[in-house]
């Protein structure tokens, strides 16, 4: 090279060197100001009346990755239980207490029950249906109305057959897998499958029949990215707008999976389709009801394949994370796992196993349920609301476009309503004699038995099947099992998986029959195979 061509690129390189400094120091100024800015406007955000935001947090926040329970657990400990804080551009609002959470999200529920628009979920993946991404409408109401007819206590009725046999499985997968329980094993997989298996049975009156099926490792495999896609703190690129433009890693993964959920249960629907066209005697499920009133109902493909797709989305890894979770702490718990066998022995016996039927006759165990529930709820954020109108909540202003946050996290760790809140203690459950549906309706906030379904207009539809599948789940697994932690290998109760659904870190246990009784119901039954 020249001498003098080398010179040029020098002047060249080193002038570009300037430019990619001059743009750095302008980026970093541009975030700084980003950043900083409510640190100046806070105080000048008002309503007409002079009603300012609830305190927070100065500075904008770009995103809470790691377990942001914690930071909004600090906050309100320092603005208290309703506390307001920036994420790039989106206010939102902290609901630290169960009062003020009844207060807003269900007394005043025409005005805090729409859904923020975040690009990840909302946008990208969902794009705007599947019921929880909708926002408070005309289509919500509509989508909401056509799903909830297959969740009713009536209609869970229809099911309740299909239920109480995959509870069967879960037992017999877990007795077979542990070989009898001389292995430790992972229950994730098998927990996994059990609540999968009740939504295909709902949702696409299918099931999987075994831990390999394929369609087992695709609906999980994309309920999990959902849960790690979608956390309401988590996702840079919900909260700083350009990012959104361009292709970045995450952009791609949101549409991936948005593509994936139309593959999957398009196929599903397709199968269904076919089902009733052979005239095969299909039984009812969703996906039955979106074909025989998709005219009238004007749904097109995209509903079709969102609402389809939308329980085993919100059912899957929720009510398997409960299992999970019950199964981290009862066997790190073997006193309170003694008074469950010891109920079980007293009410029900060692013939035959609890049924739906028995759960009013096992106050232990449904109190162990619900403490489970409120220890660790599986959305320690809910899913947050959104405001509609403008509203002021004693003397603090409340912007229309607000996203509120249920903190069941705080909420659920509050001394006053639960004693010595990182305890778990059934105990405080017992003479609650309420499902958690029912509770959810008391008029006095501060009796409610926990908040893990949400509430408001947009409480969790799937209620009643989730208490089901839980009720049939741990009432069989205390009955068949003793459930052993291993010396070597702690579990973990603070860390997790997920950034909006929470699941333990992969953990083992043994679980030991207790007596001769249960391999004989294991075995009366053998699994069976539906039409796909
Ligand atoms: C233990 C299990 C479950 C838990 C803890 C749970 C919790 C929640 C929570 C916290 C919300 C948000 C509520 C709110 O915005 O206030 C929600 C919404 C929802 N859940 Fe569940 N859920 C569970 C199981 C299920 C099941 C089994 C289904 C389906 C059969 C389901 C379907 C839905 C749907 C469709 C929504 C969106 C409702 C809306 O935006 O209008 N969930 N759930």
């Amino acid at each position: 090279m020249s001498v003098a061509a080398d010179a040029g690129l020098q002047v060249l390189f080193s002038s570009d060197s300037v430019v990619s400094v001059r743009l750095s120091a302008a980026l970093l100024i541009a975030a700084f100001l980003f950043l900083a800015l409510p640190f100046c406007f806070r105080k000048n955000i008002v309503d007409k009346h002079g009603h300012p935001l609830p305190p927070g947090p100065l500075l904008r926040y770009a995103f809470l990755r790691k377990y942001p329970e914690r930071a909004l657990q600090a906050w309100s400990k320092t603005f208290g239980p309703l506390f307001s804080v920036f994420m790039g551009n989106q206010l939102f609002l902290v609901i630290s207490d169960a009062r003020i959470a009844r207060e807003l999200l269900v007394n005043n529920g025409a005005i805090f029950s729409s859904r923020r628009m975040y690009f990840m979920k909302n946008q990208t993946i969902l794009r705007g249906r599947a019921i929880t991404a909708s926002p408070y409408n005309d289509t919500w109401r509509q989508h909401r109305r056509i799903a909830s007819q297959l969740l009713t206590p009536k209609a869970i009725q229809g099911y309740a057959a299909e239920m109480d046999y995959e509870a069967h499985i879960l037992i017999r997968s877990l007795f077979r897998e542990s070989q009898m329980g001389s292995l430790p094993l992972n229950p994730a997989h098998i927990a996994g499958r059990y609540a999968l298996n009740n939504m295909l049975s709902i949702s696409f009156a299918t099931r999987t029949d075994s831990t390999s099926d394929p369609l087992v490792e695709r609906a999980l495999a994309l309920a999990t990215e959902f849960m790690d896609l979608t956390g309401p703190w988590s996702n840079i690129i919900d909260f700083i707008t350009p990012l959104q433009w361009i292709p970045t890693p995450m952009r791609t993964r949101g549409r991936k999976l948005h593509d994936g959920i139309i593959e999957v249960y398009g196929a599903m629907i397709l199968r269904v389709k076919a089902r009733m066209s052979a005239g095969e005697d299909v039984p009812d499920c969703l996906v039955k009801t979106l074909i025989e009133t998709q005219e009238q109902e004007r749904l097109d493909w995209e509903d079709m394949c969102m609402l389809s797709a939308v329980f085993t989305l919100g059912g899957v890894h929720s009510t398997s994370g409960v299992i999970q979770w019950f199964l981290a702490l009862i066997s790190s718990h073997p006193e309170i796992q003694a008074r469950a066998h010891e109920e079980l022995d007293r009410v029900v016996g060692r013939d035959f196993w609890p049924t739906a039927a028995d759960e009013h006759r096992l106050p232990y165990i449904r109190a162990i349920i619900k403490e489970v529930e409120r220890a660790h709820a599986p959305f320690w954020m809910a899913t947050p609301h959104y405001s509609t109108e403008d509203f002021v909540y004693n003397g603090m202003y409340i912007p229309k476009n607000t996203a509120l946050v249920l903190n069941c996290y705080d909420i659920h760790h509050n001394e006053e309503k639960y004693p010595d809140p990182y305890t778990f203690n059934p105990d405080r459950y017992l003479g609650d004699n309420l499902s958690c549906a029912e509770s959810s309706k008391l008029p006095n906030a501060m009796d409610r038995d926990h908040w893990a379904f949400g509430a408001g207009r947009r409480i969790c539809p799937g209620v009643h099947v989730a208490e089901r599948e839980l009720w049939l789940a741990i009432s069989r697994l205390l009955w068949s099992f003793d459930i052993k932690s291993l010396p070597d290998e702690p579990i973990s109760l603070e860390e997790y998986e997920g950034e909006s659904g929470r699941t333990p870190l992969p953990f083992r246990i043994q679980v030991i029959p207790r007596h001769d009784r249960v391999q004989a119901i294991l075995e009366a039954e053998d699994e069976i195979t539906l039409v796909k």
